[in-house]
């Protein structure tokens, strides 16, 4: 299994603060998720082409199956995480964010100030989460079974197969 995790903050990237989000995503991926996995990392600035040009060469070239960015899904003009992403997907599952906003709400009510998207781009599950190292537990948590359910369907495994993807 192989996931690229694409941390999107023009400060992160200007080495003006570490980036703890996308090692908290690795986190949780292995932990949560429990998929035997290589890493693809990249830290960019909330630049469309930067981050379009990032996701579509993990997904079409380096054959991530799963791909999951975060920051960029606010409000701000420099936010544009899910304009980036939008076009790149071939099936966009609007579920995802959705999820992501109505399980962190009781808890975040500014979460639905995220409009974090998701979608199928060939046989790669892409994702984006918010920037703050916080939210990747909270969303990943309730996002789980879905990722692992489409994992199985785009890797042409039969979904209720219960054996761990390799
Ligand atoms: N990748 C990250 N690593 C560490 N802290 C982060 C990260 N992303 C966000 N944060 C924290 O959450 C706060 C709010 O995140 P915010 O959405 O403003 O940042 P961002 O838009 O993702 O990054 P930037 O403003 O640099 O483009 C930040 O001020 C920072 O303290
Ligand atoms: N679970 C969770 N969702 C969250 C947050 C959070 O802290 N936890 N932050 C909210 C805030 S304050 C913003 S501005 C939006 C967008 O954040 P981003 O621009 O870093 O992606 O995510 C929202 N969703």
């Amino acid at each position: 299994m192989r996931v690229g995790r694409l941390t999107v903050s023009d400060r992160a990237s200007a080495g003006l603060y570490e980036d703890r989000s996308g090692p908290e995503i690795e986190r949780i991926v292995r932990q949560s998720l429990q998929l035997t996995c290589e890493f693809l990392t990249a830290v960019v600035p909330d630049d469309v082409d930067r981050i379009r040009t990032r996701i579509q060469t993990w997904a079409d070239q380096d054959g991530c199956d799963l791909i999951l960015t975060t920051g960029g899904t606010g409000i701000t003009p420099r936010d544009v995480t899910p304009e980036a992403t939008r076009p790149l997907l071939e099936k966009e599952l609007p579920g995802f964010g959705e999820a992501m906003r109505l399980h962190s709400l009781p808890r975040v009510p500014t979460a639905i100030l995220s409009r974090a998207t998701a979608g199928i781009r060939g046989r790669c599950l892409i994702i984006n989460l918010p920037g703050k190292p916080s939210a990747i537990a909270e969303c990943l948590d309730i996002l789980r079974m879905a990722i692992l359910e489409a994992l199985a369907h785009l890797r042409g495994l039969d979904p209720h197969d219960t054996r761990p993807a390799t």
